[in-house]
């Protein structure tokens, strides 16, 4: 198959984890006899440094013409001055919206293998096969207003979490049809002890819920929620959450797997292609050190050919590699122990391109 692929490193190590993204697409378009052309297109710092704004229009047009997008990631210091709209996180809101990406999947996977890399206890750990669907472009994130005031009294700020019945019911919607392929178990997570949006959130969920009888559908408030994930993360199947919540949550959740560097996601819900990224930022205290653990953007790969490829054995030959891997005992720092030896980025990738180029193929 041919396939067109918009490439967005962005800032940080961004760049640095995509280069291994691309590696290992190749390798997959070598075994399995696919054709991946990329275009690369900028956002977030390096688009400001370059173009004057953290969302060329360039980069939106390319998105679009393309079959998937993949994303390293955006910001750092060097940016974290600049007035909000020209922030390099706006350029990823942006460029979230512009496409319609909705759901944002962050499946949350325990390896065997990397039990102890966590700080939590092994026990508590094992088999943790959990999935954070996040409501994306929506909630406190877009609401309007969102600005700071000069008031009678002095100076004031709003953020507004705003939601429409139909951008909830979409994403619940989502959350259960994904449960009807899992386990069959949807936490619906909100505030709805305080927040009049959290209230309608339940509603709507109780009300999409009805149509799935074969799918148990459960409430948790977030604060309760932030907790029992750490308690006892097996009871957790799918998570559906709103925006802000489902951010907070997904990268504590990563700890489960023992890094951040492990997390993939994708972002999907829209007419276009869908976005594929780690939930991990540009790490600016490891960038340019050849440090970073490639193993959330490659298993993002997976899922860009999983979800919008429809590749199920490709993407399988990639999530295989990584256990394979990670069961050799390699590991980059993040996720090493004491007597561990280290691999840097680029090792890491070769041991993963090297597994996938093994793999026996039917
Ligand atoms: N999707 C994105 O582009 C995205 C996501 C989160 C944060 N950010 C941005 O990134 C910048 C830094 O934010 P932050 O420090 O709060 O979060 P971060 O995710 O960049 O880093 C948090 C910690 O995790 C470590 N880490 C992250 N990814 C890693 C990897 N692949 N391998 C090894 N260690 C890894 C970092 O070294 C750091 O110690 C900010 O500008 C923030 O806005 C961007
Ligand atoms: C950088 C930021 C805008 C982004 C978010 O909050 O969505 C990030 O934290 C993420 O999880 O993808
Ligand atoms: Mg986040």
């Amino acid at each position: 198959m041919n396939k067109v692929i918009t490439v967005i490193p962005g800032d940080g190590i961004g760049p640095e984890v995509i280069k291994s993204a691309i590696q290992v697409l190749d390798t997959v378009a070598e075994k399995f006899k696919h054709q991946f052309t990329y275009q690369y297109a900028k956002l977030g710092g390096i688009a400001i440094d370059e173009e004057g704004t953290p969302l060329p229009q360039s980069t939106i047009d390319l998105c679009k013409s393309s079959d998937g997008v993949l994303l390293g990631a955006v910001g750092g210091p060097k940016w974290d001055t600049l007035p909000g709209h020209m922030r390099p996180e706006k350029g990823l809101l942006g460029i979230r919206k512009a496409l319609q990406l909705y759901a944002n999947l962050r499946p949350v996977t325990a390896h065997n293998s990397l039990l102890d890399a966590s700080t939590l206890k092994r026990e508590v750990v094992e088999g943790v096969d959990l999935m954070i669907v996040r409501e994306l472009t929506g909630g406190l994130y877009f609401g309007q207003p969102q600005e700071r005031r000069q008031e009678v009294d002095g100076e004031a700020v709003v953020d507004t979490l705003y939601y429409k019945r139909s951008e909830i019911e979409r994403i619940v919607k989502q959350a259960f049809e994904l449960a009807r392929l899992r386990s069959k178990k949807v936490t619906s997570v909100d505030k709805a002890n305080v927040l009049e949006s959290s209230r309608l959130w339940r509603e709507v969920a109780e009300e999409v819920g009805a149509n799935y009888p074969d799918v148990k559908l459960e409430h948790m408030l977030v604060d309760n929620a932030a907790m029992q994930l750490i308690r006892n993360p097996k009871q957790f199947d799918v998570v559906v959450t709103e925006n802000m919540f489902g951010d907070i949550l997904s990268d504590e959740a990563s700890m489960l797997t023992g890094s951040l560097g492990m997390l993939p996601s994708a972002s999907i819900g829209g007419e276009g292609p869908g976005l594929y990224e780690p939930i991990h930022g540009s790490a600016p205290d490891i960038a340019g050190q050849n440090k970073a653990n490639p193993l959330a953007t490659i298993l993002s790969v997976a899922m860009m050919l999983r979800y919008s490829f429809n590749m199920s054995e490709e993407a399988d030959a990639i999530e295989q590699a990584v256990t394979n891997v990670l069961e050799a005992g390699f590991r980059t720092g993040d996720i090493a122990e004491k007597d561990d030896k280290i691999l840097n980025t680029e090792e890491m990738t070769e041991k993963v391109i090297e597994n996938i180029q093994l793999a026996v193929t039917n």
